[in-house]
C-alpha cells in the first residue's frame, strides 16, 4: 500500500522576487507502508526542503504531496499541527528532548498533548522501554544521560502515537560511530515491526542501513538505489559512490 506520494512537487522560494531561489523542482516518488527510505544529497540539494513538506512544515508551491490519503498542500497552520502530531513521529539530530522534564515524561509528551488518559500512556510506554532498552534510564533527566541514550528516548518520544511515518533529520549526526551504529541496529529493528521511516542523511553508514536510497541534485531525484540482498559494507560502497559521482558535477 502507498503511504506517501509526491508528483511533480515544486518549492520555489522567494517567489515574488527578483531572486527566487528553486529550492526543488521536479520530485517524484513514493513510499509503501512498511518501507525504510534514506534521503542522500549534497548540501543544498533541497533534503530540508523536502522533508520539511512530508512533515507539514512547509507546503509545495506547485504539485501534489499526499500522505495516506490526506493531501499536504493546503492544510491551515493547526491542521497541519494537528496532522503531525496524529500521523508523524520524529527525530533530530539534537534530540530535542526536554531538561526540564524526566525522560519518561519527554516521552509522554505528545500524548500529553493529546490529552490521553494516564493509564493509556502507561500501557503504551511498556513495550517501547523493552525494545529501546531504556529501562535504567527512564526516570532520570536528559541532562544525567549520555546522547546515544537521549537519541533512545527521542525515538520513544516519536514511535509513542504510533505514527503513520517516522521521520528522521539525521539521527546520528550528534554520535560518535559505536552509538551511531547502536541507534542505527534500533532504527533497523523498528522498522522491522512494520515502522515505515524516511531519513535524511549525510552517511552512506547510516543510508546503507535503509532498504532504498534516494540522491537528491538541485531539487530534483537523481538516482536511486536499492539495498536488496546485499550486504551491508557492499551496499554502503554503492551509496559512497553514488555521492562521488554526485559531487563531481554528477553525469
Ligand atoms: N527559507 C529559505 N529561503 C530561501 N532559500 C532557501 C530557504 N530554505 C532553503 N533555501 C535554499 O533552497 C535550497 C535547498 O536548501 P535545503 O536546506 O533544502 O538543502 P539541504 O539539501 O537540506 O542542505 P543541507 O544538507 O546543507 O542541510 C538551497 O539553495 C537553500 O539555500
Amino acid at each position: 500500500m502507498t503511504l506517501l506520494k509526491l508528483q511533480h512537487v515544486q518549492r520555489v522560494f522567494n517567489q515574488n522576487s527578483a531572486n527566487p531561489v528553486i529550492a526543488l523542482k521536479d520530485i517524484n516518488f513514493s513510499v509503501e507502508k512498511g518501507e525504510y527510505v534514506a534521503i542522500m544529497g549534497e548540501s543544498g540539494a533541497g533534503k530540508s526542503t523536502l522533508l520539511n513538506i512530508i512533515a507539514t512544515l512547509d507546503q509545495a508551491t506547485s504539485g501534489q504531496a499526499v500522505l495516506n490519503g490526506q493531501s499536504l498542500n493546503n492544510l491551515s497552520k493547526d491542521d497541519a499541527a494537528r496532522y503531525r502530531r496524529q500521523h508523524l513521529g520524529f527525530v533530530f539530530q539534537h534530540f530535542n528532548l526536554l531538561d526540564s522534564l524526566s525522560n519518561r515524561d519527554n516521552i509522554y509528551l505528545p500524548l500529553v498533548l493529546a490529552k490521553t488518559p494516564v493509564d493509556v500512556m502507561d500501557k503504551r510506554i511498556k513495550p517501547l522501554v523493552n525494545r529501546l532498552r531504556i529501562e535504567k534510564i527512564i526516570n532520570r533527566f536528559p541532562g544525567e544521560i549520555s546522547g546515544g541514550q537521549q537519541q533512545r528516548i527521542a525515538i520513544a518520544r516519536a514511535l509513542i502515537t504510533n505514527p503513520d511515518l517516522l521521520l528522521a533529520d539525521e539521527p546520528t549526526g550528534a554520535l560518535d560511530s559505536n552509538t551511531s551504529n547502536e541507534i542505527l541496529e534500533l532504527f533497523d529493528d523498528v522498522n522491522a515491526n512494520g515502522q515505515t521511516i524516511i531519513m535524511v542523511t549525510h552517511s552512506a553508514a547510516a543510508a546503507s542501513h535503509a532498504k532504498r536510497t534516494l540522491f537528491i541534485k538541485d531539487g530534483r531525484i537523481y538516482h536511486e538505489l536499492y539495498r536488496g540482498d546485499l550486504p551491508l559494507k557492499e551496499y554502503q560502497q554503492q551509496i559512497s559512490q553514488v555521492m562521488m559521482t554526485l559531487t563531481n558535477g554528477g553525469e
